[in-house]
């Protein structure tokens, strides 16, 4: 081996999406098949057993890339000079728990989480948050590490991204690879706003070859947003192969670069777009150099200008819930 292993920070390293991310990483998928990996994962006390077992199935998998591992329920050691850092683990909403109760849960293990970032992660950590509310999460992550960059944080809308890709693919009759310029927009939630409207294949409009505007909003947008409810409903569980796969998509193309094709991710807001500074809303980038660039330049119509304002009015809605709690 001849590189310097990166090391990787998994949190929520026992759950269902933690089972469908660690092999994958560990065989070079997120950050290439030269690179070595040092997995540091973090799960709650009562949950270390169960990582213990993970890491039992990842030894016998011989993965030639696995330089070493990490154990613990202590942010602060599992996040120690991380390259990257991907938060999964959070609070389920339980019975009779308001949006509001798992905000505040959310926002505690957040708050610690992103304070341990803050003190020993690399100072150029990525950190991608995709456990839900992932923006709010997010949000709260970076509002708590002061010292790192604002741009060091994200939230996951790239499964939002994929969703739509596929559809979109199906109903073009297209192949998704053949894709580029999608834009998802805002919170991942059901308020997101997958935007088509610059979209090409082989550089037509897709708009243009599906020539449905009723399908965009009464199917495509509806459909997409609620993907995440119709998996529950239809598995018991929720999505955890594809999110585990939109999660390796998301920091892969940061860490590497997207080779010039736009991709959704949650970022803090620069005042572009109308959208308030540190809001971290779902926009277009283009990866390159181990950095992400806002696709600038776009414009909306009368439907994309309300389709925004209200996701962002319940990104907004997040953030005053939980503001008395950075204090
Ligand atoms: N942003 C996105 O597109 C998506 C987000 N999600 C979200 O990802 C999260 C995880 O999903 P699953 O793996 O299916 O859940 P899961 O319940 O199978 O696993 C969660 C794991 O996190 C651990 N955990 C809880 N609090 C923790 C803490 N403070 N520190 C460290 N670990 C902690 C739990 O012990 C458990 O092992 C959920 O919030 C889910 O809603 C799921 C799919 C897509
Ligand atoms: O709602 C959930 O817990 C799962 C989720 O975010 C998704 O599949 O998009």
């Amino acid at each position: 081996m001849s590189k310097t292993p990166m090391r990787v920070a998994v949190t929520g390293a026992a759950g269902q999406i933690g089972y469908a991310l660690l092999f994958r990483i560990a065989n070079g998928d997120l950050l290439g098949k030269d690179q070595p990996v040092h997995l540091s994962l973090l799960d709650l006390p009562q949950a270390q057993n169960a990582v213990r077992g993970v890491v039992m199935e990842l030894e016998d998998c011989a993965f030639p890339l696995l330089a070493g591992f990490t154990v613990t329920d202590d942010p602060k050691v599992a996040f120690k000079d991380a390259d990257v850092a991907i938060l999964v683990g959070a609070r389920p909403r339980g019975p009779g728990m308001e949006r509001a109760d798992l905000l505040s849960a959310n926002a505690e293990i957040f708050t610690v989480q992103g304070r341990a970032l803050n003190d020993v992660a690399k100072r150029s950590v990525k950190v991608l948050v995709v456990g839900n509310p992932a923006n709010t999460n997010a949000y709260i992550a970076m509002k708590s590490a002061p010292d790192l960059p604002a741009e060091a944080f994200s939230a996951m809308l790239r499964l939002d991204h994929n969703r739509a890709l596929s559809m979109l693919a199906s109903k073009a009759n297209v192949p998704v690879a053949d894709i580029e310029k999608l834009a998802v927009w805002g919170n991942h939630s059901p308020t997101m706003y997958p935007d088509y409207r610059e979209t090409t294949v082989g550089g037509k409009k897709i708009a243009s070859l599906i020539n449905d505007e009723a399908w965009n909003r009464e199917t495509f947008i509806p459909q997409v947003g609620k993907r995440g409810a119709a998996i529950i409903e239809a598995r018991g569980l929720s999505s955890a192969a594809s999110a585990a796969n939109a999660a390796i998509d998301h920091v892969r193309d940061w860490v590497l670069g997207s080779n010039g094709k736009w991709v959704s991710m949650g970022i803090p807001s620069d005042g572009s777009y109308g959208i308030p500074e540190g809001v971290m809303f779902g926009v277009p980038v283009i990866c390159e150099g181990g950095h992400y660039k806002r696709v600038e330049g776009l414009s909306f119509d009368d439907f994309s200008k309300e389709r925004i304002k209200l996701t962002l009015d319940e990104l907004e809605g997040e953030r005053a819930a939980i503001a008395h709690l950075l204090k």
